[in-house]
């Protein structure tokens, strides 16, 4: 019997992993899991409750009641949900609360596409195709920029970069399950590919990695 097809997009922030995997998803008719959003749901009801950020149990206890339901605020996708999310997602007690979702959601019968930080390495180590999307912090800060001044006329470019600088930092260098490309990934580096040459790269290296098919 032949696997289901199983896919893991990593990558730094705004690097343009979301946009390929649900194109990706969408090609091979798989369910598609943005794993950020679990974490910027805990960030935004931690930040909400005013939850100390000191306080790791009550923090763990709060992401295990974070449901499917609640990935579809839009306040999630803002500037400080995903300052709060790399906050909360250095937590080991989150981090443990969150992850049978994401390994059921990687393992049922049908295949799927995940994107996220640790899919390729500690969500879904058994992936049939792990990519690893990257571009450099300036390119990655002009994408998100030019999605969030829509909602914030306020912001600056330079605020961007600052963010996106401190969240690498954050994220690679937190204890658990820190931002790495798995050994078996491919590297998609984008910076100099506009969003339909970056799709067809991920195709490529999809195709590739099923043999051709
Ligand atoms: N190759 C590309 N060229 C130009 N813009 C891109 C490219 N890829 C993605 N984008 C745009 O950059 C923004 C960020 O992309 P996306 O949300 O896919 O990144 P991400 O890596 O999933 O980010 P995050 O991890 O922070 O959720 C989006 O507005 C998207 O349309
Ligand atoms: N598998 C993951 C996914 C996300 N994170 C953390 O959440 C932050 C927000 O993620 P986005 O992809 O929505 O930008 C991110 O900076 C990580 O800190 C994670 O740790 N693991």
């Amino acid at each position: 019997m032949t696997q289901p097809l199983l896919i893991a997009f990593d990558g730094p922030a705004a690097s343009g992993k979301g946009t390929l995997a649900s194109v990706i998803a969408a090609d091979y008719g798989l369910p598609f899991l943005d794993t950020g959003l679990l974490y910027r749901a805990v960030g935004h009801v931690a930040r909400e409750r005013g939850l100390d950020l000191e306080d790791t149990q009550a923090l763990g206890e709060a992401a295990q009641f974070i449901h499917p339901t609640l990935l579809e605020d839009d306040a999630l996708r803002g500037r400080e949900a995903g300052e709060w999310a790399s906050r909360v997602a250095a937590i080991p007690e989150v981090r443990a609360a969150l992850k049978q979702f994401q390994i059921d959601f990687a393992h049922q019968t049908s295949g799927a596409v995940l994107d996220g930080r640790d899919i390729g390495t500690v969500i879904a180590p058994d992936a049939t195709v792990k990519l690893f999307v990257t571009a450099d912090p300036e390119t990655r800060a002009k994408r998100r920029f030019l999605q969030l001044i829509k909602a914030n006329s306020a912001l600056t470019f330079e605020d961007v970069l600052s963010d996106i600088r401190i969240r690498d930092e954050r994220d690679s260098s937190r204890s658990s399950a820190p931002l790495e490309m798995a050994r078996d990934a491919v590297l998609l580096d984008t910076t100099n590919l506009d969003i339909e040459a970056a799709i067809e790269a991920a195709r490529s290296i999809v195709k590739a990695r099923r043999g051709g098919v």
